[in-house]
């Protein structure tokens, strides 16, 4: 499989096959759920060449200049889930809280579908650990303890609705777990409770009712504020934000929003001014809050931002409870700051029977039901119930929390790229004296596309994964790939060289560059700095190792691999071919690389199988070989 270049001589191949351009578009490209759960493995046999790639367990074949080529799948730690894949159990997906019908329905469709509704955190707990999936809205705390009991099996936790404050997004990272939220389909449902709420406290429908059920008449008791010409500050103007804007033009508010990050065009569009927080608090007649809790905004509605408010303000609150604080809340509230509010969100929920605010005659309540419609409910249950069984099958979510979004065409196009990188990473590691101590890593990317035309995210994670799962116990993916690395001390920087290639492809070559450390393989080390560095392009498909240190060489990454430094000279290829062969040891390519003629080589040789310590030993000692390593792909 060695292929000359102008620099390198093609020199034995169990299988001299020149792939055809075509043999990489037959084969499946990972899915994301491999880049999430699974180590890209590549292992080469005998002809026919297995060719492992990490997307499904489906063997697909590929003709190949009349060679059959036999692409599989590796032995993932986490199966992949299909449907019509008999060989791996249906996944269990654990819903936690009512979800609609619709959804599950989906879900069943997928996987085999628990519904246990008000799980004790202990419970949870102890249930987690068979789960693949777990699907909550607001009452169910995702904590750090769920991940750590869940050991490595949950894989994706979806979030019915918006807010995902109830989910440990640190430690789903951490643990690698994909977080997916369904944004969109109630925000239409939390914009009219909103609306409800502001009409209903300024007429005091709710206190009204109540006296009427006890028997009373209280015409002049509950004489309410009109909304028409009064001003109406939005605080958070995202979905919801902008929606409650939009109706409360149509009931002849004068609208005012604060947001920090919202688009002023988009605000303009729907005649919204954004003011600061300072301006809006102070001039508002009424305050609807619709940002999300985030410590940024935990309590920002606090003492001193009720000191601000306009006196008689009334305050709306279909968010989260935790903006406020509550106990600021009840003093403003005693103090005839704010005169009226209206929550459907409380920092503990339910919140305890003695709450003050739930107890004040100027308080309207409701138990968390901005999402609670009929319609939003079945929309949030299809939204999230396709968002898991995709994110399952290996999907890209769009609606992922924690995990770069990377469009399905760019993910098909960087497959092959991907295994390299991986495979890159892992021999570069394996390159350095020790393997561990590694500070810096460097990632050069060459590639004939413009640089904003590049999305190497998966490429970084990747090595990443390549770097650090030999030398460490750590799981590494998509996920957790930036977060390992920066745990664990490891700046990885990118750049990217423009190249005069075709651009048709992504990458042209990648180089993995590892600084300020000593190699067991001198010969990996780089002339100019004393860095190891070794090359690889992807070759009809096939990750190739096309430079070492210095030395040209052109084998495929599949795998292991004896990389040789040797005096250049006639015979070395059957020396060491025979020591191999008489252990059995089937070579699968080798290709030498060379930087002055008849002095020094390296010779890059593929075995399938692992030789034993003698027969490396008897390697060492050809008298030609100056230094040589074993690799594991
Ligand atoms: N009560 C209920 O049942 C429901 C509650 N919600 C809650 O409503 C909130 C908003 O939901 P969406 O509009 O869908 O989210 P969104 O993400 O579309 O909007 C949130 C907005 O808040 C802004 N924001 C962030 N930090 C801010 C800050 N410090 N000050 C002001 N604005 C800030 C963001 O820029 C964004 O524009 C979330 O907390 C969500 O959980 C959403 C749906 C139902
Ligand atoms: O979507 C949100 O953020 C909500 O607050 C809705 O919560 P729920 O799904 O009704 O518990």
């Amino acid at each position: 499989m060695a292929m000359a270049s102008s620099s390198t001589k093609a020199i034995f191949s169990s299988s001299p096959v020149t792939p055809s351009p075509s043999s990489h578009l037959s084969q499946k490209p990972p899915s994301l759920l491999s880049f999430l759960h699974s180590t890209a493995t590549a292992t080469a046999t005998s002809t026919p060449i297995s060719v492992k790639l990490s997307h499904s367990r489906s063997t697909s074949q590929v003709v190949v200049n009349s060679v059959l080529k036999t692409v599989t799948s590796p032995e993932t730690s986490v199966p992949n889930y299909k449907t019509q894949d008999l060989n791996y159990p249906r996944p269990t997906i654990l819903v936690s809280e009512k979800l609609g019908e619709a959804g599950l329905e989906v879900l069943r469709s997928f996987g085999d579908v628990e519904c246990l509704y008000g799980l004790s955190p202990d419970e949870l707990c102890s249930k987690i650990s068979s789960c693949d999936a777990l699907i909550v809205r607001s009452g169910t705390k995702v904590s750090r303890q769920v991940f750590e009991a869940s050991k490595g099996r949950l894989k994706v936790v979806g979030r019915a609705g918006v807010g995902i404050d109830n989910v440990d997004l640190q430690a789903a990272t951490e643990f690698g777990c994909l977080v997916v939220n369904a944004p969109t389909a109630n925000t239409v449902a939390a914009a009219e409770h909103g609306i409800a709420l502001l009409t209903a406290m300024a007429r005091n429908v709710a206190q009204a009712d109540a006296s009427m059920k006890a028997g009373k008449w209280l015409r002049s008791k509950y004489v309410g504020v009109s909304l028409v010409g009064k001003t109406l500050a939005i605080m958070g103007f995202g979905k919801v934000g902008s929606e409650v804007a939009r109706r409360a033009k149509g009931l002849g508010m004068h609208v005012i929003a604060h947001d920090p990050y919202a688009p002023a065009d988009r605000a303009r569009a729907l005649g919204v001014e954004l003011v600061a927080f300072n301006q809006a608090i102070s001039t508002a007649d009424f305050i609807s809050l619709h940002m999300p809790l985030t410590p940024a905004t935990s309590k920002v509605f606090n003492d001193e931002a009720f000191a601000n408010m306009k006196k008689g303000v009334r305050l709306i609150n279909v968010a989260r409870g935790g903006v406020i604080d509550e106990d600021a809340l009840v003093r403003a509230l005693n103090s005839g700051i704010v005169a009226q509010a209206a929550l459907d969100v409380f920092t503990e929920e339910p919140p305890p029977a003695d709450s003050k605010l739930v107890q004040c005659e100027n308080v309207t309540v409701t138990p968390h039901l901005g999402a609670s419609t009929k319609e939003a409910q079945e929309g949030v249950a299809i939204e999230i119930a396709e968002a898991v069984v995709g994110a399952l099958k290996g999907e890209l979510s769009a609606t992922a929390v924690n995990a770069p979004m990377v469009p399905p065409e760019v993910v098909s196009e960087l497959s092959p790229y991907v295994v390299l990188a991986e495979k890159l990473g892992r021999l570069a590691v394996q390159l350095v004296a020790g393997g561990s101590g590694i500070k810096s890593v460097r990632v050069v990317y060459k590639s004939a596309r413009d640089p904003d035309d590049l999305d190497t995210r998966l490429l970084r994670a990747m090595v990443t994964k390549g770097i650090i799962e030999p030398i460490s116990a750590s799981f590494v993916n998509l996920v957790n790939a930036d977060f390992t690395a920066k745990q664990k001390g490891l700046r990885i920087s990118e750049e990217r060289v423009l190249v005069d290639s075709s651009p048709e492809f992504p990458v042209d070559s990648i180089q993995v560059i590892i600084s300020d450390v000593e190699s067991k393989f001198a010969s990996a080390l780089s002339d100019n700095n004393g860095d190891i560095s070794i090359e690889g392009k992807v070759k009809f498909g096939i990750p190739h190792l096309t430079r070492v240190g210095s030395f040209p060489v052109d084998v495929s990454l599949e795998g292991n691999l004896i990389l040789c430094r040797q005096v250049d000279q006639p015979g070395m290829i059957g020396q060491v071919g025979n020591i191999l062969g008489e252990q059995n040891v089937n070579v699968s390519f080798m290709s030498v690389g060379r930087t002055v003629l008849r002095t020094k080589a390296i010779m890059a040789i593929g075995v399938d199988e692992e030789p034993d310590k003698e027969t490396l030993e008897k390697i060492g000692k050809v008298a030609a070989i100056e230094e040589f390593v074993f690799l594991k792909l």
